[in-house]
């Protein structure tokens, strides 16, 4: 028997696989989401996301110290804005004494190199667990844009080093450049969730920081997941408003979504491996039905593969851990 082409060489010892793999992973590659809480000395695990944690804003910082000392280099900071704080305009967003511009200021100071970016929008801070404001039951566009835009400036006057809105508002991205660049932050990068779309995969993680819709859902500003084309255009629109990283979210269940949207644009894209995401491995671990560390490695890779240039991923501490393995 005579066979030209033999796949299988390439494949024979660990060497060889190596040396041929076509995706690697970094620690460079990972965003790592960190819920912040008030108090001192605390450290919550997430009911539904095991081995995870809000922590107040001391530990945190010992956290992005750890982060920082195996190599990762950004996070992503998300706060958990305390019920009298909450309102329909989300005026504690704006708050410079806040709880996420006094946790920029804190990982700053304390670790100047890590990436710091922020969560822009206004769940955490409404009454209604909405990303916006809310009159006759609709989420309003503009007046919450406007608000979006001063909040990336408050987020930028503590010194956050990127602003990350994940609000889908239509246009915010322009407003939020004009904003930052009449004030004088020309180094203020943006993060755009572009294509986010409307999931159910979201579950664990508003668990986390009790943001979960007060009525009706997120579907008239988040994206529809039978859509494709719509992806694109969103992504585009964000580029031409001037994002720096463009994000789609989730990630597994919408591979095809990064990779279109790779092809597309020259701007870094980012994928969002997202709570629920994360929580399907660690229930399947823990049922004994899946090897946690592989599916760690294989999920995250196929994300990478897809066309991601950047993954926030609550795994992300894990993957390091694997990969100097
Ligand atoms: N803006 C953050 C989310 O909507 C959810 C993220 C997650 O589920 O991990
Ligand atoms: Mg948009």
């Amino acid at each position: 028997m005579f066979q030209i082409k033999r796949n299988r060489i390439l494949r024979t010892t660990p060497s060889l696989r190596a040396l041929v793999a076509e995706t690697t992973l970094t620690p460079n590659d990972f965003i790592v989401p960190l819920f912040i809480d008030e108090g001192e000395g605390q450290e919550v695990e997430i009911p539904s996301m095991p081995n995870y944690y809000r922590r107040s804003l001391d530990k945190t910082v010992r956290e992005v110290e750890a982060l920082w000392s195996i190599g990762i280099k950004s996070v992503l900071l998300f706060i958990k804005c305390t019920d009298d704080r909450k309102d329909n305009l989300g005026t504690e967003a704006l708050n410079p004494n806040g709880l996420m511009q006094r946790s920029i200021r804190a990982i700053k100071a304390a670790v100047p190199g890590m990436i710091v970016m922020t969560d822009v929008a206004l769940d955490p801070y409404s009454t209604y667990g909405h990303d916006g404001i809310v009159e006759n039951g609709e989420i309003v566009n503009d007046p919450t844009v406007e608000v979006l835009a001063n909040m990336s400036l408050s987020h930028a006057q503590a010194g956050a080093d990127i602003v990350a809105p994940s609000d889908m508002m239509d246009g915010r991205i322009g407003a939020i450049r004009k904003t930052l660049e009449e004030n004088g932050f020309t180094k203020t990068g943006i993060l755009a969730y572009s294509a986010k779309y409307a999931s159910c995969f979201y579950g664990p993680f508003r668990d986390a920081l009790d943001s979960a819709p007060g009525f009706g859902d997120k579907k008239t500003y988040q994206m529809d997941y039978a859509n494709r084309r719509e992806a694109i255009k969103e992504t585009l629109m964000d580029v031409e408003e001037g994002a720096d990283i463009v994000m789609v979210k989730p990630a597994m269940a919408y591979l095809d979504i990064i990779r279109e949207v790779r092809d597309a644009v020259t701007v870094p894209v980012s994928a969002y491996h997202v709570s629920g995401e994360y929580s399907m491995i660690k229930a399947a671990a823990r049922m004994g039905w899946l090897n946690e560390d592989k599916a760690i490695l294989e999920s995250l890779c196929s994300i990478k593969r897809a066309g991601a240039d950047l993954i926030a991923t609550y795994f992300a501490k894990d993957a390091v851990k694997l990969l100097n393995a």
